[in-house]
């Protein structure tokens, strides 16, 4: 059941005000999302050309009518080859996170996943503004209800499995202090181009506990803020593929944390479905399946194209140069 949600276009007339001839891009990562795409691309539109300045649909290589859709529902979308072409683009999140920062142009960039099911229009004002608000804020994380929905089964609380079993426990082990941080990996963040562009990109779905990470060792942790965005429903994945985004989450962090990491591969046992006759077998059969895991940072986008790199923050009037 879809909500009603409205935009309270008070809020947003104050942080018009408050960008102080700042700008902000949004970015979209999307890989097939042509079913959610257009309706996240039009729960932004409305804040074109007042608060949000570019949206942007980066197009991870999808091969259905992502494109087209988020075109039509009013985004510019841009390829990984179109975003740096000097660089052969390379599969995954991270990837297409890290040409956003030369693919747009904002002094703030946010980020929205492309798979939300009825997105909020709020998402983007309510995460813009700790950046806004406190130039001392380098990095905003989102935090909010995540439901759970595998087939016919729902939690209502369910969701970030990642998050509550390998993020949290990983981070209270290794990285205690950013234990605080309510939602380490969700995607609905957002930062500053000076700090955006400045750190490596993890690559894949490492790609937010890397930023994370970085954004702390370098900005510190009253640098980083978080937002409640009430609740947040998207597309569940189904565990064996979780699997394969922990052992990239799992990579970086460690890597983070200086912990060598052996860059094995994931071995995972998936059963075999119905047998011939597309019956549950009566005894299940299982088949080994690996997946290689890449745990090569992109550079700071600052050191490829030196012209993505962050405006110098306007100094205090009172500083003589
Ligand atoms: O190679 C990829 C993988 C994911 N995504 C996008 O990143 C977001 C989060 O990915 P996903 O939904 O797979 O992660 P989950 O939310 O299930 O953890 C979505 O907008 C995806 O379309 C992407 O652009 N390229
Ligand atoms: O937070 C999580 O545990 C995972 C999986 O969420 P669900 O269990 O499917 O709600 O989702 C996040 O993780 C990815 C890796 O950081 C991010 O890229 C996704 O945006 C985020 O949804």
């Amino acid at each position: 059941m879809s909500s009603v949600h409205v935009i309270d276009w008070a809020e947003v007339a104050e942080l018009v005000e408050a960008k102080d001839g700042r700008t902000v891009s949004v970015v979209l990562p999307a890989l097939n999302e042509e079913a959610t795409v257009g309706d996240v691309v039009a729960s932004i539109r409305p804040l074109l050309g007042g608060l949000v300045d570019e949206l942007v649909v980066m197009d991870s290589g999808s091969t259905d009518a992502t494109a087209a859709r988020a075109t039509a529902a009013g985004a510019r979308v841009v390829t990984r080859e179109e975003a740096v072409p000097s660089v052969p683009p390379k599969p995954g999140k991270g990837e297409v996170l890290w040409r956003s920062v030369a693919a747009t142009t904002g002094d703030l960039i946010v980020f929205v996943d492309s798979d939300l099911i009825d997105p909020d229009p709020m998402f983007v004002p309510r995460l813009v503004g700790p950046l806004l608000r406190d130039r001392g804020v380098s990095l905003v994380k989102a935090y909010y209800r995540r439901p759970l929905r595998i087939g016919e089964n729902r939690d209502e609380g369910g969701g970030g499995r990642v998050t509550e079993l390998v993020a949290r426990p990983l981070l209270s082990s290794l990285k205690p202090e950013l234990s605080t941080i309510i939602q380490p990996l969700g995607g609905e963040y957002g930062g500053t181009r000076e700090l955006l562009s400045s750190v490596p990109f993890a690559p894949g779905y490492g790609v937010e506990i890397g930023l994370l990470i970085d954004a702390y060792d370098r900005c510190g942790i009253d640098a980083i803020a978080q937002v409640n965005l009430g609740v947040r429903k998207h597309r569940n994945r189904k565990l064996t593929e979780l699997g394969v985004m922990s052992r990239q989450i799992v990579g970086v962090l460690l890597g983070r944390c200086g912990v060598v990491d052996s860059r094995a591969a994931l071995t995972q046992f998936v059963e075999i479905d119905d047998d011939d006759a597309g019956r549950p077998r009566a005894v299940p059969q299982f088949v080994r399946s690996d997946t290689e895991v890449d745990l090569t940072d992109r550079p700071p986008m600052a050191s490829v194209m030196p012209s993505a790199a962050g405006r110098p923050r306007p100094q205090p009037a009172h500083v003589t140069r």
